[in-house]
């Protein structure tokens, strides 16, 4: 018997504003159906020995539970004005107030790296524009494994070119993006790119889901930064509350090679809190 298939939205009907009319509940319900579809797409693959694939074919894989492009419109209406937001107005107030601190002693966080715009790396936009705010000091370039608009780059960020990217951005937006990958090895490589796209003193916006640093078995708070110290990003700013349902996090590369302690400990899953309550996100180098 066929199937009746929902009918696709074309990408230019699509919502790019952030008014929300869907309840909060079923946006939820469709972002946890679709990380947990991920999650088991990504184990069938390790199954068959056949790690790659979540790039390109992604969009067929997941259709039976609404597809990328829903998941990325109940993205978009959870995070609308009328709901707090999004997460990059987090890494715009922490800019602000360093370009501010900057400017006392010089002319903003431009002059570091002395350029006239800063540039922004945003992987996994879902929006154009998250940062028109700052259109007059931060050059953005919108990226997104499926783009819901023309100046959003169709684009893997796993797939981007080292050499040519080899600390090429000032900043480096991933919010809400590396919970998104299902394989823990990929968000281990994921990060390590992170850190070689940075300029030396440039800044890596982290967002993810609280329980993924406060209810996971093999990752923590303390962890995590350890881990990005490992990869040579310090912690500069925090963010996140007891009850809370996201942190936030502005890591800065530094400067010097040679103080990279041994990230070995981050090679293999280590249990850190057990039970059965607790999930597996995990981050393996
Ligand atoms: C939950 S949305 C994040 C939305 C937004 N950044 C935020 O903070 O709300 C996750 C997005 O990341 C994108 N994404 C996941 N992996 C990616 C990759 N490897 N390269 C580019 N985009 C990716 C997905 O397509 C999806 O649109």
């Amino acid at each position: 018997m066929s199937r009746l298939r929902k009918k696709k939205t074309p990408i230019t009907k699509l919502t790019t504003s952030r008014s929300s009319s869907a309840k909060p509940q079923s946006t939820r319900a469709v972002i946890r159906q679709f990380h947990v579809h991920l999650k088991k797409q990504a184990q069938g693959q390790t199954r068959n020995g056949r790690p790659e694939a979540l790039g390109a074919d992604l969009g067929s894989q997941v259709e039976q539970v609404g597809g990328l492009q829903e998941y990325q419109e109940m993205s978009v209406r959870g995070q609308g004005n009328d709901r707090g937001g999004g997460c990059e107005k987090v890494l715009i107030g922490w800019l602000l107030a360093r370009d501010q601190k900057a400017h006392c002693t010089k002319s903003g966080l431009r002059s570091l790296f002395d350029v006239t715009y800063l540039r922004l790396l945003e992987v996994g936009a879902l929006l154009p524009d998250n940062y028109r705010s700052c259109a007059s000091w931060i050059d953005v370039t919108p990226i997104d494994l499926h783009s819901r608009h023309p100046a959003i780059l169709e684009q893997d960020f796993l797939q981007m070119d080292d050499d040519s990217n080899m600390e090429k951005w000032d900043i480096l937006s991933l919010s809400l993006v590396l919970n998104f990958v299902p394989d823990a090895h990929k968000r281990g490589r994921m990060l390590r790119k992170c850190a070689k796209f940075l300029k030396r003193g440039a800044f890596l916006f982290l967002t993810l889901p609280l329980p993924c640093v406060r209810n996971s078995r093999y990752v923590s708070l303390e962890t995590l930064v350890q881990l990005m110290h490992s990869l040579g990003l310090e912690l500069v700013e925090e963010r996140w509350r007891e009850g809370g349902k996201l942190a936030y996090w502005l890591f800065c590369k530094m400067d010097s090679e040679g103080i990279h302690p041994d990230g070995q400990q981050f090679r293999t899953k280590r249990v850190l809190l057990s039970g059965k309550s607790r999930n597996n996100f995990a981050i393996l180098m």
